[in-house]
Parts: C-alpha cells; structure tokens; sequence
C-alpha cells in the first residue's frame, strides 16, 4: 500500500510516500513561497538528484496538483497514476480534547478541526488547506489525520490546567494541551530501542528543538507535562516566537504602543523569539554564524534560547522526580552542537558527563554524546513524523477496510 504524508504549513507542503509493505520512502520533497511569486518545489528519488521546479503555485490545490504531477512524472516520478496512493495522512497541530488518536477524515473531523483554527493560528487554517486540497485533486482517496496534541493527552490535571477560574475550562476548555507529540512521542521509543531498556522504566526529558520548540517529561511513555501551552506559543523561545512571558506584558504593550490585540498576537508569533532578539534571523544557523563573527545581540539571542532550554530540562527532571535520558531532536536539536554544548556543559548537578568529542559527529542515526560512565544520558534521536503518521495511516485503513468487507 502506498501512503502520502503531508505537512501542510501556511506557505509551505511537505511530503513522503511510502510504501508501507516495506516503509521505504519511494519520494519526498517540498513546496515553498505557496501564493509567492516563484514557488519552488524539491523533488527527491532515493539516490536520484534532487529536481526543482520554480514556477507560480497560487494556493495548496495547485501545490498539490503539482506534487501528484512529479509523483507520476515520466522522468523523475515513482507511481504510474495517481490512483496508486491508496490512503494520505495529514499532521494535524491541534486536536483539542476532541482527539486523542489518529482518526481517518469525515465531515465531522473537519468541523472539529476547523473550530480549533483559534488555537493553532499558524497551523490548522494551513492543513485544512492540505485536506480540502486533496479531496479536490483525489476525490476517492481516505484521508486520516494525525495530531500534535493527542500524545499530550495523558498529562495528568495537575500539568494541564492553568491556574485561572475554572468555569473558563468548563466552558471554552482553555488549558494546556502541548504540541509536537507525534515527534516525542517517536523519539522516546527510539531512545528506550538505544538504550535497550523498555520505555516503560524510564523517565526521559525530550526537547523538540525546531522552528518550533518544545520540550516534554516523558513519564514511562506517557507525556507527563511539555512547555507548550494552549496554543504553540508557550514555554520555549523559538525562531519566530516568544514563548513564556509575563500575560501582563500584553495589556501593557497594547496600551503603550497602541496596538490592536491582534497586533499584538502576531508579534508574539511572527516577530519575536530569535529573529526579535538577535535583529538578524530566526534560523539558528544564521544566528550562530553572526555570533562566531562578533556579533553581540546574536549571542545574546543564543544564550537566551539555550537556557531557556536548560531551565526546562531541570524542572522537568524535578517534576519526574530523576531522568534516565534527555533526547534532543529535530532541525535545530539534531544539527546544532554549539547549541547542545551550552545546555548539556552546564548539567553536571544532575549526572550528565557531557562529550565533546561525540558530540561533533555528524550522523543521521540515535547516538550517545555523554561519556559512557554517565549517569544520565543525553542521545540525539533523529525524528521521524512522517513515518509515524504513516504507519497510523496504514493501520486506520487496513481497520476501514475490514470494517467495510464485514459490512458487505
Ligand atoms: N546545522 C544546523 N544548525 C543549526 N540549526 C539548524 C541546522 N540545520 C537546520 N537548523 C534549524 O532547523 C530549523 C528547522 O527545523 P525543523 O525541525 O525542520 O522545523 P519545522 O519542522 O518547524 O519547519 C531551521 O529553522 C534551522 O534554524
Ligand atoms: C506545533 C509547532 O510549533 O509546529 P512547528 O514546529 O512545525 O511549527
Ligand atoms: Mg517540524
């Protein structure tokens, strides 16, 4: 059975297929400045080049349609027709308290999705543009979704709620509901297989260091807290966001810059975190750069963001009451070593003998960077959404198409 994944974002689509018979990713690639002039799509073929295509892509439809032309494609493509993808996956942000699973796509799984389009601004409009998109372009297929916040849902009251009146939960259910679980929720099996220990014994502090970040206590593998709140904006400073602050300082700005409360959200979202800090960029490698040239509100950015890290690992090792293994992963948590050097030099209170040799080395595989007499353990695992979306997919459909044979 071959699957298509897609991360759909506001101007962007990322996709995968596989085939699921053997989980091999037949193609990848991505379409970028979806609704710019000059869009470009990367086309990836297991040890073929890469082929990129700059042309306009107007909206998602289009984006998709392009993306089903490269996947059957004469020269560069992989399928025959497009009928030979048999199911698609989405990532799904936020899932509410409505999902605690995967679900494959109906009218009422669109109508929840789109009622949390408030709570995940940057994110849910973008995948139901992805949904709405493929239903057009392949009418026949299922389609399934999977959720950010669904590992999240094992996190007890006491992590979750937020300390204001509780009618406000009751009502419009604003609490905590954490993000990226499909990627801790990967990670942390991936470490407990590296460590040969069954995930059940551990505890573990895994820090989802992308565009955006986040970090989460995983207690026996269940998320047990994570620094993202009700919507992705919560806890870790990002590339673009800000992260934990005082809620004071938004009526305050909105009286003393005489900004509208949407001004104000978008600043939060769009125009802080790293890029706000550093004046330079909210990509951690342009960031990094400008500091090793001298560069000092760049280094100050780098240093806020590494311990607002740090600070996140030390509160969740106490609130696990000890740690096992703290995982970093993702774009920034998988490639950076200047980053994971300033965090992991400065954790030797809790057990981490931190190595610089093992940290330098590059690799795509799970490995070790402390010493092997340390007490805790730092591993990088790298993450794999895409390919836990899509066994997810695999299941849901092989689960409709039992359920439809017994129906005849
Ligand atoms: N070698 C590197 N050093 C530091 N940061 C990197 C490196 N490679 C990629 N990144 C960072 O990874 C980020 C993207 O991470 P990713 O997990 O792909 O994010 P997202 O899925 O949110 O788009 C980029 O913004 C970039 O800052
Ligand atoms: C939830 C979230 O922040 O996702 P991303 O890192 O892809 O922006
Ligand atoms: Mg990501």
């Amino acid at each position: 059975m071959n699957i298509l994944v897609i991360n759909a974002g506001s101007s962007s689509l990322k996709y995968q297929l596989y085939n699921m018979t053997t989980e091999d990713v037949l193609a990848k690639g991505r379409v970028e400045r979806i609704g710019m002039d000059s869009s470009i799509l990367t086309h990836e073929v297991d040890h073929q080049p890469e082929v990129r295509e700059v042309s306009e892509i107007l909206d998602h439809t289009t984006a998709i349609k392009k993306v089903l032309d490269m996947l059957t494609h004469k020269k560069f493509g992989v399928l025959k027709n497009i009928q030979d993808i048999q199911a698609v996956g989405h990532r799904v942000v936020h899932g509410g308290e409505s999902f605690s699973e995967s679900v494959v796509v109906d009218q009422k799984v669109k109508f929840e999705i789109r009622q949390l389009f408030d709570l995940a601004p940057l994110h849910n409009p973008a995948h139901m543009m992805g949904i709405v998109a493929v239903e057009s372009n392949l009418p026949e297929v299922t389609q399934t979704v999977v959720f950010d916040t669904a590992f999240h849902q094992t996190m007890p009251s006491v992590s979750y709620l937020y300390a204001i009146p509780t009618v406000l939960y009751r009502k419009h259910k604003i609490r905590r509901y954490g993000f990226h679980g499909t990627s801790h929720d990967y990670v942390s099996q991936r470490a407990a297989e590296f460590l040969g220990r069954p995930l059940e014994e551990l505890k573990l502090v895994s820090c989802h260091i992308g565009n955006g970040a986040s970090c989460c206590a995983i207690l026996h593998g269940k998320s047990y807290d994570t620094s993202m709140g009700m919507t992705p904006l919560e806890g870790l400073m990002m590339g673009t966001r800000s992260g934990d602050l005082d809620p004071a300082v938004v009526p305050f700005t909105i009286n003393k810059e005489d900004l509208t409360l949407n001004e104000v959200n978008s600043m939060l979202n769009k125009h802080s975190g790293l890029l706000a800090v550093s004046g330079i960029s909210s990509d951690m490698r342009e960031v990094v750069e400008a500091m090793r040239e001298g560069n000092e509100k760049a280094r100050l950015a780098f240093e806020m963001y590494a311990y607002r890290i740090r600070k996140y690992i030390g509160a969740y090792i106490a609130s696990m009451d000890g740690v096992d293994a703290i995982v970093f992963t993702a774009g920034v948590g998988e490639n950076s070593d200047v980053l994971r050097k300033e965090i992991c030099e400065k954790l030797t209170f809790f057990g981490v003998k931190f190595d610089d040799g093992r940290n330098a080395v590059r690799s795509s595989e799970p490995r070790r960077i402390t010493t092997d007499d340390s007490p805790v353990q730092v591993l990088v695992v790298p993450t794999n959404e895409e390919l836990l979306i899509a066994r997810d997919t695999y299941k849901l459909v092989l689960n409709k198409l039992a359920a439809d044979s017994s129906e005849l």
